[in-house]
């Protein structure tokens, strides 16, 4: 399953892992800031980006812990961040078929790589033109099983032996033709194993997708592969720590976030999120977000404060990347070019971080997590008239005290 990687010097990357070792401090530092700014040179993570064709290859490896009754278990992921690549005034067809002729030399790329599990970005096969709230992009929805894309892809996957998960626009014929955000995922023999719909829908400017598709009803389904267990939490979905939680109870070892995500809005986030993700949860996230400046036909206003209309959103940043369950993280792609990232993960690592129960469960914390405590708080704060749980000081003065109990009591 692990031939090597095709990078510049032939070999892959190993990211490093949290120490294990008791503080020692931080070679003489006084920050990590400080450590980074002399260790990680800009230009030497450019030098590790090799161009293919006009995009960037990046591959990285994380080792887990070799054990004594376990064999390793090393997956290689594969991440796709890509661009519009006609105008968007073209007709709908050309601008498609630009997509896939793009999409398709990536995948192929991934393939020859050896890549195991691949993740195209949200809404692939499409501009991300929901912020214009026209109707007329809605003519690239498409058929979850029968579409184009699961075609184009179904092939490719049975030819690389590769799962491809595939975020697209989903029209539901056999439910009056509905709408919604769907990650379809097929399996290395090219069969749908089964789709994913996105749970939380941004309604914040200048997204805007809820005039096009409703919340998921797909609830946190967990793909088991030939490679591993794999789900998909999309975009927005990112935000809601119990979004991640049940994807990590229903027992994933890897969880895909394919985005369409702008800097203005979210760029801050972005290293954070599927970091504490992989964290809490005891998996592998995979973040992955487009690149690029799509501009629309029509102005359209966007609901951002002092904005008026205009034809984009604003670029979006890419910089995909891979976090793992030991708080390790891959560097990410470029912010404005299009590229493949591969990782190796030993799935091994979603165990040794996770557990609590012998020397090689490190942290214990679905160990410890309570969850009967949460379950009880969450059944009640969804009743009306729950009464949160506030104490109030009794030395604070009457009318802040006052305002205390009003609130307490819902009022
Ligand atoms: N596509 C999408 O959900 N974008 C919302 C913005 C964000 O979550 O960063």
């Amino acid at each position: 399953m692990s031939a090597p990687v095709p990078t510049s010097n032939g070999a892959s990357h190993p990211v490093e892992h949290a120490p294990e070792a008791l503080d020692e401090g931080i070679a003489g530092y006084t920050s990590v800031e400080a450590l980074l700014e002399d260790n990680l040179p800009q230009d030497k993570l450019e030098a590790e980006a090799v161009e293919y064709g006009g995009f960037d290859v990046q591959s990285y490896a994380f080792t887990a812990r070799r054990e004594q009754l376990r064999e390793p278990r090393v997956v290689r992921l594969g991440l796709i961040q890509h661009g519009i690549q006609v105008s968007t005034s073209k007709p709908y067809a050309v601008q498609r078929e630009a997509i896939f002729t793009r999409v398709e030399e990536l995948v192929r790329m991934a393939g020859q790589a050896g890549v195991n599990v691949l993740c195209l970005q949200e809404a692939w096969p499409m501009p991300f033109a929901f912020c214009t709230r026209e109707r007329e992009w809605c003519e690239f929805a498409e058929d979850a099983v029968t579409g184009p894309s699961t075609a184009l892809l179904s092939s490719l996957a049975v030819q690389y032996r590769m799962v491809i998960i595939s975020p697209i626009l989903e029209r539901d014929s056999a439910h009056a033709d509905v709408i919604w955000n769907t990650a379809v995922v097929i399996g290395h023999n090219g069969n749908v194993i089964g789709k994913h719909r996105k749970n939380h829908i941004p309604r914040i400017p200048p997204f805007d997708e809820s005039h096009y598709y409703m919340e998921g009803d797909t609830g946190h389904p967990v793909f088991q592969t030939v490679y591993g267990r794999v789900a998909v939490n999309i975009c927005y979905g990112r935000h809601h720590p119990l979004n991640w939680l049940a994807f990590g109870l229903n027992g994933a070892e890897v969880v895909f976030n394919p985005s369409a995500t702008i800097g203005a809005l979210s760029e801050p986030m972005w290293g954070v999120e599927a970091r504490n993700a992989a964290i809490a949860n005891s998996y592998f996230v995979a973040a992955i977000n487009r690149v690029g400046t799509e501009l629309y036909p029509h102005a359209f206003t966007t609901g951002v404060q002092g904005q008026g209309p205009r034809q984009d959103m604003g670029p979006f940043y890419g910089s995909s990347y891979v976090a793992a369950p030991d708080a390790s993280r891959t560097p990410g792609l470029s912010r404005d070019r299009e590229g493949l990232l591969v990782v190796d993960a030993d799935l091994n690592l979603c165990q040794q971080a996770r557990g609590g129960l012998g020397v090689r469960d490190r942290w214990g914390f679905q160990m410890t997590a309570r969850y009967p405590l949460y379950a009880q708080l969450l059944g009640d704060f969804i009743k009306p008239g729950y009464k949160p749980q506030v104490v109030v000081d009794p030395t604070l003065d009457s009318s802040a005290s006052r305002k205390a109990a009003d609130c307490e009591k819902g009022r």
